[in-house]
């Protein structure tokens, strides 16, 4: 494997977990190569929902202690993944997770979603100056799946990315997107694997971008068994079933050998199988 030192790529999420969901392959496979790769994570995922019945009086609905929990489940999924570093937009507990949208939570004075975006966009420009990634990734405009912090998200990371890009800036920004035809491949073969624990959804109740869409395929086969130990770290939020996962809504999601993304700003020579292709 041709090293990749000193290359730079960082992360924006929305909550703890998400970035080993969506990117976790991806984030592996770089540190492995010797990129220094970034983590942001932009609240500690405090209205979460608790999967083991053990936990579940950590909840905002009673202990309200999950936000410091999930830092311990980041952690140990970042000594998983092997990232080079991690940040909380803001510092820890800056900002709170705003819960699903139309939810009470929205409207809790420090939740992500009623913040300032100048302030929150500053706050990740001073990531972006201390750490100077060449490559960006982030949600879509639609968060992915329409959760309210991940489309701040992606709206705090547009705006700074559109500030800081350049030669010497960030030279591109990707979306990590789900794939129609791999998903529908995955959930097929779910189908017919009597170990799932899961209900196995449809096709369509799934969000996943039309293959036509997609600019970069990022092989992560040789890096599944880390993104998994970092699904499994996350076991307030993350239960591991046979080449899948589920969240608290016990649906099955497949975990592809490949993660999936939209190039939106920079060159795309070069992109289609490497984040840094051709930079
Ligand atoms: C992957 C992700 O973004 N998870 C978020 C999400 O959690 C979901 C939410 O609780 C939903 O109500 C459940 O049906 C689903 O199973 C959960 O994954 O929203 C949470 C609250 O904002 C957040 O903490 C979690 O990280
Ligand atoms: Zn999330």
């Amino acid at each position: 494997m041709i090293p990749v030192h000193g290359r730079r790529v960082l992360f924006v999420h929305a909550h703890p977990d998400d970035e080993s969901i969506t990117t976790g392959g991806t984030i592996a496979r770089y540190s492995a190569e010797g990129a220094h790769v970034t983590v942001v994570t932009c609240t500690l995922g405090e209205e979460g929902e608790i999967i083991p019945a053990e936990l579940d009086q950590l909840g905002a609905w009673a202990g309200d202690q999950l936000g410091g929990y999930r830092i311990g489940e980041l952690r140990e999924a970042g000594a998983a993944l092997g990232w080079t570093e991690h940040r909380f937009l803001g510092g820890a507990g800056r900002w709170r997770d705003s819960g699903m949208v139309g939810t009470e939570a929205n409207e809790h004075p420090r939740a992500f979603v009623r913040g300032e975006l100048e302030e929150q966009t500053e706050q990740l420009l001073a990531v972006l100056d201390e750490l100077r990634p060449e490559v960006v990734v982030t949600y879509d405009a639609h968060g992915g799946y329409g959760h309210p912090d991940h489309i701040r998200a992606h709206e705090i990371t547009t705006a700074a990315v559109r500030r800081r890009s350049g030669a010497d800036g960030v030279r591109r920004l990707f979306h990590t997107v789900a794939s129609a035809e791999a998903t529908a491949r995955g959930l097929a073969a779910l189908r017919h694997d009597d170990a799932v624990p899961f209900r196995v959804p449809a096709d369509e109740e799934l969000p996943t971008t039309p293959d036509a869409d997609i600019t970069t395929r990022i092989d992560i086969s040789a890096h599944r068994a880390a993104k998994f130990d970092a699904l499994r770290a996350h076991r307030t939020q993350v239960t591991v079933g046979p080449d899948c996962f589920a969240l608290s809504n016990d649906i099955a999601q497949p975990v592809p050998d490949t993660e999936y993304f939209v190039l939106v700003h920079g060159s795309a020579e070069g992109a289609d199988t490497d984040l840094f292709g051709g930079l």
